[in-house]
């Protein structure tokens, strides 16, 4: 069969501080598959998120964002995007055919998480259930399929996550 373009084997969606970008490097590894993080593509190009946030505003991080998101999308790799990268209507779009793994967490383990955080719209608890709160039907929305990380290690997600992979092929 002649292969198609190329295509995350999986896209890791959902809340700051859900594991994305933690989960994503071992679910890589244990796949043998590249893994990119939006975030560290726009770091690596823009500079610090916190500081295109504060000289250029969250529309301009959301545009540059976007761009990466597109690129990210046509590599096999396993892909974290960014918490609010699904707020993008192409984004949105372009997820509806790929596999999407949304990442959650509880208030309460995140409180534990996020404490001295960096990222600029996550100023505490609060915050992050506020924002948790408009986006959790686009996370539910977008999912094929959803898994907790609030009470379990890494190790042992990143290993639930593979299996289930592994077990439904997408087409
Ligand atoms: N299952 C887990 N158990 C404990 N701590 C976790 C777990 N998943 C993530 N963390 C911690 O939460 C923080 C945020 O993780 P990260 O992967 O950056 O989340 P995201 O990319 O979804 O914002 C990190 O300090 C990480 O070590
Ligand atoms: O939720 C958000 O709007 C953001 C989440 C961050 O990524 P993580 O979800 O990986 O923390 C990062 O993209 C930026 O600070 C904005
Ligand atoms: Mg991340």
């Amino acid at each position: 069969m002649p292969e198609g373009p190329a295509r995350p084997v999986v896209v890791l969606i959902g809340a700051p501080g859900a594991g994305k970008t933690r989960l994503g490097k071992r679910i890589g590894r244990l796949l043998g598959v590249p893994f990119v993080d939006t975030d560290k593509r726009i770091v690596a190009a823009h500079g610090p998120i916190a500081a295109i946030f504060a000289e250029h505003g969250e529309a301009r991080f959301r545009a540059i964002e976007r761009e990466q998101v597109a690129r990210a999308l046509s590599e096999r790799a396993v892909v974290a995007l960014g918490g609010g990268a699904v707020l993008d209507a192409a984004t949105q779009a372009d997820l509806a055919g790929h596999r999407v793994v949304q990442l959650t967490v509880s208030r309460e383990a995140v409180e534990k998480r996020i404490v001295g955080d960096k990222r600029p719209l996550v100023n505490g608890v609060e915050a992050w259930a506020a924002l948790v709160e408009v986006r959790r039907p686009i996370y539910d929305l977008l999912a094929d399929r959803t898994f907790d990380t609030s009470n379990l290690p890494l190790d042992s997600i990143a290993a639930d996550v593979v299996s289930w992979i592994q077990e439904n092929p997408h087409d």
